[in-house]
């Protein structure tokens, strides 16, 4: 099978200009078919905080109102979107940007929860394939922002790693796919200040373990979630590490592996 690198870029690189810079270079010389999710979530903090629209996050997602959903619409499919499109044209890589409203890519219901409403937050029920085969035939690559839409015109906020989890996972029956989450940390850490503790390899088992020993905490819980579905749902091979360390990561010489048992 023919490999697909999907990779998912972190808020905390997107929102700092240099890196986000070098990353997108890095990024567009990787060889072969390549897929790119991006979050956004500290820029649309900021931008919220500017507007005097208050914020919430339950475990990793984003209770997302009216107004929050406009800011998330503005700032995911617009602003960053289109600037790593721009940045990616620049280093000659054909990009086309794109939200799961775009060509039904990513089709979602908004989220039922017993207890919390987080508004209008969507959970993917559908990836559209062939419309990414498609784009990817034609040597284009493709930039996924994290919004998604209902099919009752009703756009929803969805978190970044679910939504590589899910395209990585629906693509696994047409490539062998290769999920990257990258981040500002060489990984996951046994110290999350200390990049030099990296945990080379996780298991099911060990995840519990170092969870429970709050080692593993905030946003590295539903990243790991998300990582151990794909890995258990087909996708070949899922690693997360460093923005910055990419091309190791693709070799296989950095950041921490997913494994099963
Ligand atoms: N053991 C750990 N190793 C690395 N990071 C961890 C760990 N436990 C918790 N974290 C936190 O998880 C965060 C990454 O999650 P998140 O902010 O959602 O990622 P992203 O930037 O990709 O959106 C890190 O910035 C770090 O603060
Ligand atoms: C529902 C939900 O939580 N959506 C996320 C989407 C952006 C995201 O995931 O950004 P990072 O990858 O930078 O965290 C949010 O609004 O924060």
């Amino acid at each position: 099978m023919e490999p697909l690198y999907v990779i998912k870029i972190g808020g905390n690189i997107i929102d700092d200009e240099a890196q986000l810079s070098s990353f997108l270079t890095a990024f567009a010389g990787i060889e072969g078919k390549k897929i790119l999710v991006h979050g956004g979530g500290k820029l649309a903090t900021k931008l919220a905080a500017q507007l005097g629209v208050e914020q919430q996050m339950i475990e990793g997602r984003r209770v997302t109102d009216v107004d929050t959903l406009r800011i998330v619409t503005m700032v995911y499919a617009g602003y960053i979107n289109k600037n790593i499109v721009a940045h990616l044209q620049a280093n000659q890589c054909n990009a086309i940007g794109l939200c799961g409203a775009d060509g039904n890519i990513l089709q979602s219901h908004k989220r039922q929860h017993a207890t919390i409403d987080y508004g209008f937050v969507g959970d993917v029920d559908k990836v559209n394939t062939p419309v990414l085969q498609s784009l990817l035939a034609q040597q284009v690559t493709v930039v996924m922002a994290p919004i998604t839409h209902n099919m009752e015109g009703q756009l929803l906020n969805t978190n970044a790693d679910t939504i590589a989890q899910e395209i990585a996972q629906a693509m696994s029956a047409l490539y062998q796919v290769h999920l990257i989450y990258s981040f500002e940390k060489a990984g996951v850490l046994l110290n999350a200040d200390d990049d030099s503790t990296v945990i080379p390899a996780i298991t099911q088992a060990s995840y519990a373990q170092l969870k429970q020993q709050n080692i593993i905490f905030a946003g590295m819980i539903p990243k790991l979630d998300n990582a151990f579905a794909a890995l258990n749902r087909g996708v070949h091979r899922v690693v997360i590490g460093k923005a910055e360390q990419l091309q190791q990561l693709i070799q296989q010489q950095s950041g921490t592996s997913i494994i099963h048992e």
